[in-house]
């Protein structure tokens, strides 16, 4: 194509949404739904290495829903994990560039067929590069506890998502979306590298909670915000794969800390055994409960509303609905 279709800003994309951009669900669980096997340290990331047409496959089911973002396969994909298995630097630099690819080609697809149909409600989806905290990459649940031990300062954590960086930013996504951040250190970690990449891409910075009301290592999202305020890289902040029953009152209380965009995107409630690898059951919300809380977390103040880890496309399809047309639910 001789010309390059003019970028959609996250703004734009929150406006054309009608106020709120809906991001996909539980990207690994859709995985698994599909049969796919993923105990292992990579998690969601094997199916880079496995079967990326099931990858494309779930980016659609997604868009088909509703999503107006999708967040792409890479949360758990690491140059340092690609390398523990036997694969070169070469080739596990390809395999991040291949989970952006992936998200492009499934929404260019989408995209092209839906606009040949008049009428439709669809947005043309961006796709958020997946970077998953240290502790993802560690395997060891510790995404949710923020203990990285007294050998990871902060040029460890900027060592660790350096290059991953680099490589993600180079495949051209429209967003960067960091993810499960459990502490301080992490945050200030990300939005540092930011500034010394240059990174023009916009981002969003989300963390991990346990208890409600701090990050997972127990400092507040007071501390945990200072570096984030004043980074204008970073465009929204926000919360994912916690319990949705902690949303209401954690953006109440972000819209306190800072005025950024506010980022939602809660798991189903299950807890996650680190140990074990599986998810423990626990207070659920199903979709009719998701569809009745996004309103409230989008009157609260939420822009980018969505589903993390145990919701899927049906969880997305009820947000998508009552976001995009309340009228009709
Ligand atoms: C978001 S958690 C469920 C991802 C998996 C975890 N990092 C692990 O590998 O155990
Ligand atoms: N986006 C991730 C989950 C983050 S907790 C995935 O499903 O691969
Ligand atoms: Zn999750």
């Amino acid at each position: 194509m001789g010309f390059q279709k003019a970028k959609t800003s996250l703004e734009d994309l929150i406006k054309k949404a009608g106020g709120c951009a809906v991001i996909d669900g539980g990207f690994a669980t859709q995985l698994e739904r599909h049969g796919a096997t993923i105990n292992d340290p990579l998690w969601s990331a094997l199916c880079l290495i496995k079967d990326p047409d099931l990858i494309k496959r779930v980016h659609l089911e997604y868009l088909e829903a509703g999503a107006d973002i999708l967040v792409t396969s890479s949360y758990q994909a690491t140059l340092p994990g690609f390398l523990s298995r036997g694969l070169s630097a070469e080739e596990g630099e390809l395999l991040l560039k291949k989970s952006v690819t992936l998200a492009v080609e499934a929404r260019n697809k989408f995209w092209d067929a839906v606009e040949r149909n008049p009428g439709h409600s669809y947005n043309r989806a961006l796709v958020a590069a997946s970077i998953g905290s240290y502790g993802a990459y560690l395997a060891d649940g510790s995404e949710y506890s923020g203990c990285y031990g007294p050998d990871v300062n902060l040029e460890k954590l900027k060592d660790f998502h350096r290059r991953r960086l680099q490589v993600l930013v180079k495949a051209s996504p429209d967003l960067l979306a960091f993810e499960t951040i459990p502490n301080k250190l992490e945050a200030q970690a990300c939005v540092e590298l930011l500034e010394e990449e240059n990174i023009n891409i916009p981002s969003w910075i989300c963390f991990s909670c346990v208890d409600g009301e701090n990050a997972p290592s127990g400092e507040s999202f007071q501390q945990c915000l200072e570096a984030i305020n004043k980074s204008d890289r970073v465009k929204a902040v926000g919360i994912n794969c916690a319990p949705p029953h902690f949303i209401e009152s954690l953006i109440c209380k972000f819209k306190e800390l800072t005025e950024k965009l506010i980022v939602v995107y809660p798991n189903s409630g299950e807890v996650w055994d680190g140990r074990a690898k599986r998810w423990l059951p626990s207070t659920c919300f199903d979709d009719d409960k998701f569809e009745v809380f996004a309103t409230r977390w989008h009157d609260l103040g939420a822009s980018l509303i969505g589903g993390c880890c145990r919701t899927t496309p049906s969880t997305i399809q009820a947000i998508s609905k009552v976001l995009k047309d309340p009228k009709q639910s």
